[in-house]
């Protein structure tokens, strides 16, 4: 019987009609089988979609990968280091200060890869996105800049990064940029593709593409006016303004401005991070899963994802001891 599927059968039987409830297909096993056929294919096409989605641009964009990570290849210096800690925070650092943090071509491979890694990352469930030596980033290594003027370059260049930081930004962790010192052009950029955004008193947010003769590339442009409008976008891209903690705090750009702690920044931004990270890893990937989902599709698309992982938790470990502790909430 086709719905008699094999994942259904007495484990000895060679017999495909044969099922766990008898020797025949009954009508019962069979919706029984069809209706556990449906939900397995549901969540597989769910998480098929969810896969898809996390990149922009592939093969059928005209973006060949290898090609564009073998012309950054040859700009060396500094690294993205990733330290993943036991409560589930994880801390990226942006580590090139002999150029204030700039990103070189092979920082933009190793900052791909290790959102990749972070995407694995089961136990993960939030992120802090920093720059070595109290300064942020300022965005792309001008040497490289330099190297690959030709717009072809340029674009394919301007693909790899919309794809990192994209998958940076739809990363199942709550992700927080700790901006200290300046973040300049694509390091602005950088700092909108996380979800909340902390300064330090001393830092600055400067979008300085339009001085560069750009705008931005690595969707940061996009990013900002789902930030704080369109308005103030155009404000901040058309005169290049240098974005203070108050003013950014203001408009909507930062979520707090940290006062310097004995124990620096860093801890600052865990202390932060972990007011909105307590519990079961799979509960606050699944909090950060929706919200993902519904600030990039439209509504009726937000609404189907929202059910998909809904059914993730629904009757899960969390779920299941909030139940049964007849957990009340005042
Ligand atoms: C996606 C599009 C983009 O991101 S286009 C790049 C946008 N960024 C820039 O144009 C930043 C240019 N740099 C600056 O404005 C200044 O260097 C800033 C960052 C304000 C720091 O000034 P200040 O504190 O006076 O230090 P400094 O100028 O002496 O810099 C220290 C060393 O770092 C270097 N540096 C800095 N930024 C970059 C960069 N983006 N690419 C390559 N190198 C950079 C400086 O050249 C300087 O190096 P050196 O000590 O002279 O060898």
């Amino acid at each position: 019987m086709f719905f008699n599927l094999g994942f259904l059968h007495a484990r000895n039987s060679k017999d495909p009609t044969v099922g766990v409830f008898g020797n025949t297909a009954h009508p019962f096993q069979t919706v029984m089988a069809l209706s556990i056929w449906r939900c397995m294919l549901n969540r597989s096409a769910a998480r098929w979609h969810l896969h898809r989605s996390l990149s922009l641009y592939n093969s059928s964009h005209g973006f060949n990968e290898e090609e564009i990570k073998n012309k950054l290849a040859p700009f060396t210096g500094g690294s993205v280091t990733l330290v993943k800690r036991e409560n589930g925070i994880a801390e990226l650092c942006i580590d090139n200060p002999a150029r204030m943090n700039a990103f070189t071509g092979t920082m933009m491979i190793e900052l791909m890869e290790r959102v990749r890694d972070l995407e694995n990352w089961q136990e993960g469930k939030g992120l802090i996105v920093y720059g070595a030596e109290n300064t942020f980033c300022s965005g792309s290594d001008l040497n490289a800049v330099k190297a690959i003027t030709n717009s072809q370059d340029g674009i394919k260049m301007c693909m790899l990064m919309q794809n990192t930081l994209t998958r940076l930004l739809r990363l199942p962790l709550i992700s927080v940029a700790l901006v200290q010192g300046k973040a300049l052009g694509g390091g602005a950029e950088l700092c909108t593709a996380c979800d909340f955004r902390l300064m330090t008193e001393d830092s600055e947010i400067r979008f300085v593409h339009k001085h560069m003769g750009l705008v931005p590339g690595w969707g940061g442009a996009t990013r900002l006016i789902h930030l704080i409008g369109s308005r103030h976008a155009l404000k901040l891209l058309s005169s290049a303004l240098r974005v203070h903690p108050k003013y950014a705090l203001n408009i909507g750009l930062v979520d707090e401005i940290l006062s310097c702690g004995a124990d620096g920044p860093l801890a600052e931004a865990q202390k932060w991070i972990a007011s909105y990270t307590k519990g079961a890893a799979d509960v606050n990937r699944a909090v950060k899963k929706v919200i993902a989902s519904g600030r990039e599709k439209l509504i009726e698309d937000s609404l189907r994802t929202e059910k998909d992982i809904f059914g993730t938790v629904w009757g899960g470990p969390a779920n299941m001891q909030a139940l049964s502790k007849g957990t009340k909430h005042n």
